[in-house]
């Protein structure tokens, strides 16, 4: 069976945009790399179920940044661009749609701001609100003031942020109309840095990725209140590792038995093994086979992991057993130019 992905870039170097790869799931091979969306530093991007792509797009004029998203009709090869929603900034790091109330959210690392937008029937794009984060951390570099890192549903569709300048992690409610309020904040520990958040919908069981501290927090989520609590911390990497590292991708498994996350330093994917009551065991250590893994994602039945590597321009694929978790390299050195985003196609 032939699978397709479509990976997010930097375009600092050889990368125009948005590519798509192929994944032949038989033969245990990526191939046919092709350009599909012309974009500048499309870092994260997703797929709307009515097969339009929202991707980080970053501009400058006149000498100034500007920053947002574009938007793709996805049905032709290559995409048609239907609209740019851009404003005067640095891009945002994160995208999300919310197909049930026709939205779409961007977390803006560098803004400090999460932005809402309306769909239009067309697809085109309407901003509906702005929530400006405030606060920093303890490092004087990425935590030197907010950097929203991730925007997304929860369980019950609130939305949760991680912020990971100001070491919260956000709930919000947001109205059918794009309005957000917020409804309570949770403070990790100081230098943490929450990244990205995955959830087990059937405990509420949350799983959050500190890039800063290279941990893994499992908190348990209240639906009635819509806040979080801290159950268990784990680290990502041995504790001999001393240069740097930075955790970047979080995947839960739809079984709900294994997560991975990405290591970029330390170069691997750490693999997690979820217990009976929900808390984490860190059992392997799988290399990333190049520098900087900051993506990965699963291919349909989660028997392959597509791994992309931002510093050294190639991909990973590794097969993975349901039973125990385990990953086997199957394929690596596959030309993908800074890649940083991996998101299977409907
Ligand atoms: O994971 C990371 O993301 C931030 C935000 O990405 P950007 O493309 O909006 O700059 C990045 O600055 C940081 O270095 C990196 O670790």
């Amino acid at each position: 069976m032939i699978e397709k992905l479509l990976i997010g870039t930097y375009t600092h170097k050889s990368s125009e945009g948005i590519y798509e790869l192929e994944l032949d799931t038989a033969a245990k091979k990526l191939q046919n790399l092709t350009l599909v969306g012309r974009s500048g530093n499309p870092t994260y991007l997703v797929q709307s179920k009515a097969n339009k792509v929202y991707a980080i797009d970053a501009e400058s004029a006149d000498g100034k940044k500007i920053g947002g998203l574009k938007a793709f009709d996805a049905s032709s090869r290559p995409f048609t661009e239907i609209d740019k929603y851009l404003a005067n900034g640095t891009s945002p790091a994160y995208v999300t749609v919310d197909e049930a109330r026709q939205l779409v959210y961007t977390a803006n690392y560098h803004m400090g701001v999460v932005t809402v937008y309306k769909i239009a029937a067309d697809g085109t794009l309407t901003q509906t609100d702005q929530a400006q984060h405030t606060g920093k951390g303890p490092l004087p570099e990425q935590a030197d003031g907010p950097h929203p890192h991730f925007a997304d549903l929860t369980p019950d569709n609130r939305i949760v942020v991680c912020d990971l300048g100001n070491d919260t992690v956000y709930v919000y409610d947001v109205s059918a109309t794009g309005k957000l309020s917020e409804v309570s904040r949770f403070s990790c520990e100081a230098g943490f840095g929450p990244r990205h958040i995955v959830f087990n919908p059937e405990t509420d069981k949350a799983y959050l990725a500190g890039e800063l501290s290279s941990k893994v927090s499992v908190l348990d989520y209240d639906r009635k209140s819509g806040s979080f609590s801290l159950s268990q911390t784990i680290k990502t990497i041995p504790d001999s590792w001393t240069e740097h590292n930075g955790a970047a991708a979080i995947r839960i498994t739809s079984d709900h038995k294994y997560i991975y996350v990405s290591n970029r330093g330390f170069n691997s994917l750490a693999t997690l093994a979820i217990q009976a009551d929900g808390s984490v065991q860190l059992i392997d250590q799988t290399p990333a086979e190049g520098d900087f893994p900051r993506d990965f994602n699963f291919n349909s039945d989660e028997s392959f992991i597509i791994l992309v590597n931002q510093n050294t321009d190639n991909a990973t694929l590794y097969s993975r057993d349901a039973a125990s978790g385990k990953l086997t390299t199957v394929q690596k050195d596959v030309t993908v130019p800074e890649g940083v985003c991996v998101k299977l196609e409907y």
